[in-house]
């Protein structure tokens, strides 16, 4: 289980923060200007975020990363792409729609028009996009990431996708001489606005090591978990379990409700127990009003369901209860329920969906 512990050490913090700045910045070393990011000296990966690493080490902004590129600015992407930039990295976006890209373009981002653009004019890209087909697309695509990507670069894929894609992308990215790593995040729009994320990576170790102070700023934890695959395979099985938790979560509240209990009493008692969790305490009291604001569109629990049953198949696993929630997903869906928030899958449960 050794490949599952979080890297997090702690150690010099000033000497730690300027070795690990130094493959972006403007200050690189003399002796490694216009070298590949693999052949920078090996760094270690830390556990305290970035944010108070600069105010501790009293790290200037132009020592901050630079030249980053962000492809997919939904509701993660855009959180995710705006730390970054109000963190002083030099970042370059990409949307299929643009206007979701303007914001950001006013808060000093560059655009460019298609991701191969991107690709070629940064160090690092990140993508965030809604399903396999369209990672896929965006990363080797006619107009792809990897069509700008050469040695010296890195491309970081942060969307939720199965193991299969995921070493599709790594292949043709390392087949420019760049390096790739997988890095799906555990966390909502909320955690992605606060810098909160939980990265799953897998893939490149050096280009773990490159990023780790741009992951600190997005998210506060980060586990590196080895071959490419291994970081698909935990955000799935994460993402199982917490489908099946809410759909059974809608069926507490309704039944409580049929039975002559308050619902809020029922989201009260649970949240002060062993089975308490903050989804439950955040998204409950909306759902007794029958209220869905999208943190997390229905549509992708749905995808994350059925990519991990694909992997519990693959390998022979019994998962019952997520086939079942996966039903409720789908009944949902073929409702309209596809951009609401995964809460909504309370609805299916009430009889007049299913009629
Ligand atoms: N929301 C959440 O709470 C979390 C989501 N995730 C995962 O993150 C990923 C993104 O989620 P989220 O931001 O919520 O989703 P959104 O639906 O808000 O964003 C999806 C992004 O993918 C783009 N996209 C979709 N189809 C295509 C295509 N064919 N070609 C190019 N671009 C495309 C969209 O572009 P356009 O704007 O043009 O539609 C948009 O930028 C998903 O994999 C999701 O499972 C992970 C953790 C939490
Ligand atoms: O993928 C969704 C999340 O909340 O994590």
């Amino acid at each position: 289980m050794s490949s599952l512990v979080k890297t997090s050490y702690s150690h010099n913090v000033a000497s730690t923060a300027m070795a690990m700045c130094s493959s972006f910045c403007p200050q690189i070393p003399n002796q490694f200007r216009g070298r590949p990011i693999s052949s920078f000296p090996s760094r270690q990966p830390f556990s305290v975020p970035f944010k108070a690493f600069t105010s501790q080490a009293n790290i200037k902004e132009d020592q901050l990363p630079a030249r980053i590129g962000f492809l997919g600015i939904g509701i993660m992407g855009f959180p995710m792409a705006q730390n970054l930039i109000k963190a002083g990295c030099d970042v370059t976006v990409w949307n299929r729609t643009k206007s979701k890209c303007e914001p950001l373009i006013s808060l000093g981002a560059k655009y460019k028009s298609f991701p191969e653009e991107v690709a070629a004019s940064c160090d690092v890209t990140f993508s965030m996009l809604a399903d396999p087909e369209s990672a896929v697309d965006v990363a080797c695509g006619k107009h792809g990431a990897a069509n700008g990507m050469s040695p010296g670069k890195g491309y970081v894929d942060v969307s939720t996708v199965d193991g299969e894609t995921s070493k599709l992308i790594y292949g043709r990215i390392k087949a420019t001489g760049a390096l790739s790593l997988e890095a799906p995040v555990s966390g909502s729009k909320k955690p992605a606005e606060d810098g909160q994320l939980i990265f799953l990576t897998a893939g490149d170790k050096s280009l773990y090591d490159t990023v780790a102070p741009l992951l600190d700023i997005m998210g506060k934890s980060r586990f590196y978990l080895g071959d490419i695959g291994n970081g698909a395979a935990m955000k799935l099985v994460v993402n199982m379990i917490m489908g099946s938790m809410m759909a059974s979560f809608s069926e507490g509240l309704l039944l409580s409700e049929k039975v002559g209990l308050d619902p809020s009493v029922l989201v009260e008692v649970v949240s002060q127990g062993a089975i308490s969790a903050p989804m439950y305490s955040m998204k409950g009291p909306s759902m007794i009003q029958s209220l869905y604001p999208t943190a997390f569109p229905l549509k992708h629990q749905q995808k994350d369901l059925r990519l991990a049953l694909g992997l519990a198949e693959s390998v022979s696993q019994p998962t019952p209860i997520a086939a079942a929630a996966n039903e409720l997903y789908k009944v949902a869906k073929s409702h309209g329920l596809s951009d609401q928030d995964f809460s909504a899958v309370i609805e299916s449960l009430k009889g007049k969906l299913q009629q």
